[in-house]
């Protein structure tokens, strides 16, 4: 890995609400390296969106800013891509058109038709749905609109993907067979990743740290956890490995700590399920602020 590439630098955001400055975010700080897979996670409502948000310029920090490759950004651009929960997909386009859409606003003038088809297509069969390309969202299934999703947001070939709960709108194996494919396309295309969960166990499995933040509000980088587990990693075998059960048990001991603070969440702890099941995870209880606002 080399050296800085996004840089989250001293991130703080205050929200106006009807009850006055509701302060979400405070001094947020965090160097990642190219290629890097960072996992944000954390009790439901204490900011994780909000940081994703900053960094995809959707949202301004009150203080602090986004750095890339040595450029302050404060706007959404394509080389910060974002896949979101929900698929976002056009219902009145096929998955292929729906990448196309994308890859013509980033490389209108720069590849030529034949080109951009073959990126198109190149990109579908990375996500493995170009046998359903030209499929409407409405005919293919929760999943395969995430793949969409995915090869469309990788299709505008973005220095940093940026991914807010790709699959926690998606049954257990489903959401398996995503983040293996994630990982193959990870190993292919060293995409530096930020990510959003609530699965302990999905983001030992594919991360190389862990952020894990403070409840709100002025929510904060609580630990930083290094995931040094070798490359390719298969679920199936790191379930009996005593590092990834360690890390498994760091994050819910942070989350567990956590439990109740101010958001009052709670963390299902299981013991004993399989890598990447999505069995241990965050539960999503309540919104604060937001829902007052
Ligand atoms: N536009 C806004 N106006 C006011 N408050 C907001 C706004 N956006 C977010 N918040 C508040 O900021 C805090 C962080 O919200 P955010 O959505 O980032 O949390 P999260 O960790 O992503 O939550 P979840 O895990 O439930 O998705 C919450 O208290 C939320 O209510």
């Amino acid at each position: 890995m080399s050296a800085e590439h996004l840089l989250i630098d001293h991130v703080s955001i205050e929200f106006d609400t009807p009850k006055g400055k509701f302060k979400a975010l405070d001094r947020v700080n965090l160097r990642i390296a190219k290629g890097e897979f960072v996992s944000l996670i954390g009790h439901s409502g204490c900011g994780k969106s909000t940081v994703l948000n900053i960094i995809a310029g959707l949202l301004q920090a009150t203080e602090g800013g986004i750095v890339l490759d040595g450029k302050e950004v404060n706007e959404p651009g394509p080389e910060r891509a974002v896949v979101f929960q929900n698929h976002s997909l056009l219902p009145w386009l096929t998955a292929y058109e729906n990448v196309e859409l994308a890859v013509r606003q980033v490389f209108r003038g720069k590849k030529s038709k034949r080109e951009m088809q073959e990126w198109i297509e190149h990109n579908l069969r990375l996500a493995h749905m170009d046998h359903a390309m030209h499929k409407k969202p409405s005919e293919i299934s929760g999943g395969m609109k995430q793949r969409v999703g995915i090869a469309r947001a990788l299709a505008m070939k973005p220095s940093v993907l940026l991914m807010d709960e790709p699959f926690g709108a998606l049954d257990a194996l489903t959401r398996a067979h995503l983040q293996d494919s994630l990982m193959e396309i990870q190993n292919e295309l060293n995409n530096t990743v930020v990510m959003i969960t609530h699965d302990v166990d999905e983001a030992v499995l594919l991360s190389d740290r862990i952020v894990m933040m403070t409840n709100g509000p002025a929510a904060t980088i609580g630990e930083v956890l290094t995931v040094d587990l070798p490359r390719p990693r298969d679920r199936l075998a790191l379930a009996d490995d005593s590092r990834y059960n360690h890390l498994r048990a760091e994050v819910l001991r942070f989350l567990h700590e956590r439990r109740g603070e101010k958001v009052e969440p709670t963390a299902t702890m299981e013991p004993d399920t399989a890598a990447g099941s999505n069995a241990a995870s965050v539960s999503k209880p309540r919104r604060n602020a937001k829902e007052a606002a």
